[in-house]
């Protein structure tokens, strides 16, 4: 039987300062307690990252950073490397968000080399993947979202695999408030598994966790969770305020009176 938690991670993107920070973990601690069958990760910007983790860590929650260097030291100015993320007590860092890919520019080979920085340093990578809405009107999600594993994960070493966390997030439903219905995400969360299955073996890619990004809101939550291959979610406007993120983290699964 698998080990792995739900982890339902918020994604803050260019938002909140460091007061506005501090207060979300008390309000979102209050609101949530610390539930033992589900992992709660943070990833607030650069600038709060110092100021939150005695707060997130004796909430229970986990702290990631929501992008990193692949070097860990150098002339790389304004970038931020994988051992000042731990330094300040990251245990995850983002790599390969569709922002970070469709606005900056961010190729599949950066993300592979960030993903192998970020596990050097003994935090988990959340290698985020996903296809535009041409893409998928030319019938390409499959295609793209195979490379973008296939290249992200292209590094990672075997004992370090089932640590892996993959983030499918359609990019057309980014922002936008257009979910994917969760048998559309379903489909391609099961493809990913597929995939992983094929790089490693079945019972690794069980192990790892698959988290479902794009729209994520109160009232879609529920339904999002009850499918078999989504084992958690990676949120972002609906992150921004205690009061709807809690409700995410307090996701119920229809039916299930546990
Ligand atoms: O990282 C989070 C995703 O970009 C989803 O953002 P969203 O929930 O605002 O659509």
């Amino acid at each position: 039987m698998s080990s792995k938690k739900t982890l339902i991670a918020a994604n803050w993107k260019m938002h909140k300062t460091v007061e506005e920070a501090v207060a979300f973990v008390g309000e979102l601690r209050d609101a949530v307690g610390s539930p033992d069958d589900r992992e709660v990760l943070l990833t607030p910007p650069f600038t709060a990252l110092w100021a939150v983790r005695v707060a997130v860590s004796e909430a229970g929650f986990s702290l990631g950073a929501q992008n990193c260097h692949w070097e860990p030291q150098g002339a790389f100015t304004g970038e931020i490397s994988p051992p000042m993320l731990k330094d300040v007590g990251c245990g995850y860092v983002l790599v390969g968000h569709s922002e970070r890919r469709h606005i900056f520019g961010e190729t599949d080979a950066m993300a592979q080399k960030k993903v192998a920085a970020v596990f050097r340093e003994g935090m988990t990578p959340v290698l985020c993947i996903g296809e535009t809405l041409e893409e998928r009107e030319a019938g390409k999600t499959f295609d793209v979202v195979a490379r973008q594993l296939q290249e992200g994960l292209g590094a990672v070493s075997k004992s370090d695999f089932p640590r892996v966390v993959v983030a499918y997030e359609p990019v057309w439903a980014i922002g936008t408030g257009k979910t994917a219905t969760p048998a559309q995400a379903q489909e391609v969360h099961a493809f990913i598994r597929e995939r992983l299955a094929s790089h490693t073996d079945k019972s690794v890619a069980n192990e790892v966790r698959i988290l479902y990004g794009g729209s994520v809101k109160p009232d879609n939550v529920d339904r999002l969770m009850a499918e078999p291959d989504i084992d958690g979610l990676l949120v972002g406007g609906a992150s921004l305020k205690a009061s709807s993120f809690s409700r995410i983290v307090r996701y119920q699964i229809p039916g299930d009176v546990t």
